[in-house]
């Protein structure tokens, strides 16, 4: 007999697509959602044995797995979750599931207050912080200051192509901080003014690197040419066990039509092109358009990353890792 193809709960489809499209993005928003998602498949399973559960988990993990390569919190968050399925009946499973799922994020929230307290350490009345794209733990530092009575400033970068920058200055603004947004490439020309450049972070090696958002590793050298100190503010769901043992993390290329939609394109294809290569859009019109969406900063431009566990220097974080990871990173979600 052929086994039935294991079922995902159509919710955990729409999470996968709502996270693939970035309606739900940010690394640890992102694994929040997964872990919900993964209650939700033990909720709504049809399963009617242990193994068709199991299956049906595993199979909504690898969907949710598959959407976004670069944040780890997501498998790490997956991981959690399946560990803690655990049961001989159905119901069993069902129950011990949901409870993971719920003290997952429970956990993560309660890690994103206690950072943002120690965060908030490093940051002094009057200081200007300047910010890249929108991460929850940056922004509990700043939340965590401010309810400590200290006055704070941002200049918020804007972050092309997909303006996250946004989103970070309407959540200060609500909390009342005198925003200045800029355009990428004003950054250093604002970074004088900056006693902080504080950014979240996807992902952390073991070496220390930091992996965010597009652009973050030029605002960090720049800062360090500057003399402005640069603070990460990541939990510890953000440190990539993988690398351990020598694994690179995934850069996730989106798509060009971020960058450059095709109206766009076509405006500036030019039918005088001496090789005539304007053709109609899509063709290969010798434009090409690369949309990278992260990148990897080097320990050595970052001062700290400030993590729920305390703050440490990014050559150090290897050790906490290890604490928390062990060298085994298996994958419970592989058929
Ligand atoms: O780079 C991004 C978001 O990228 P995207 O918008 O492409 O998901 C954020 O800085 C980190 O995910 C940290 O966010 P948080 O601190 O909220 O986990």
């Amino acid at each position: 007999m052929v086994d039935a193809e294991p079922e995902v709960v159509p919710a955990v489809e729409s999470t996968a697509d709502a996270i693939a499209a970035m309606e739900i993005r940010g690394a640890a928003t992102i694994a929040d959602a997964a872990a919900a998602a993964l209650a939700t498949q033990a909720e709504g399973s049809p399963a009617e044995t242990p193994a068709a559960f199991r299956r049906g988990l595993r199979a909504a993990a690898r969907t949710l797995y598959e959407t976004r390569p670069t944040a780890v919190s997501l498998p790490n968050a997956l991981r959690y979750v399946l560990r803690g399925a655990d049961g001989d009946t159905v119901g069993e499973l069902r129950a011990s599931t949901i409870d993971r799922a719920e003290s997952f994020r429970r956990d993560l929230e309660h890690a994103r207050e206690t950072l943002g307290g120690i965060g908030a350490n490093r940051l002094r009345d009057g200081d200007v912080v300047l910010t890249h794209c929108h991460s929850t733990d940056a922004l509990a530092c700043v939340e965590a200051a401010l309810e400590d009575g200290k006055a704070l400033e941002a200049i918020v970068k804007e972050t092309r192509p997909r303006k996250q920058g946004h989103i970070t200055a309407a959540q200060l603004r609500e909390w009342g901080v005198p925003v200045t947004l800029i355009v990428d490439g004003a950054a250093r020309r604002y970074l004088d003014a900056a006693d902080h450049v504080l950014v979240g972070a996807d992902s952390i090696a073991a070496d220390g690197s930091v992996i965010n958002k597009i652009g973050t590793s030029g605002l960090a050298v720049t800062a360090r040419e500057r003399g402005v100190p640069v603070m990460v503010a990541a939990q510890t769901i953000k440190l990539h066990p993988d690398t351990l043992t020598g694994h690179t993390v995934a850069i996730e290329t989106r798509d060009e039509r971020e960058v450059l939609s095709d109206e766009e394109r076509a405006s500036i294809r030019s039918s005088d092109a001496p090789d005539g290569s304007a053709g109609e859009p899509g063709s290969e019109d010798g434009l090409t358009v690369e949309n990278p969406a992260f990148d990897v900063t080097p320990p050595r431009y970052v001062d700290a990353i400030v993590t729920e566990r305390g703050q440490f220097p990014p050559e150090s974080i290897v050790t906490l890792m290890r604490e928390l990871f062990g060298d085994t990173t298996d994958e419970p979600w592989a058929e």
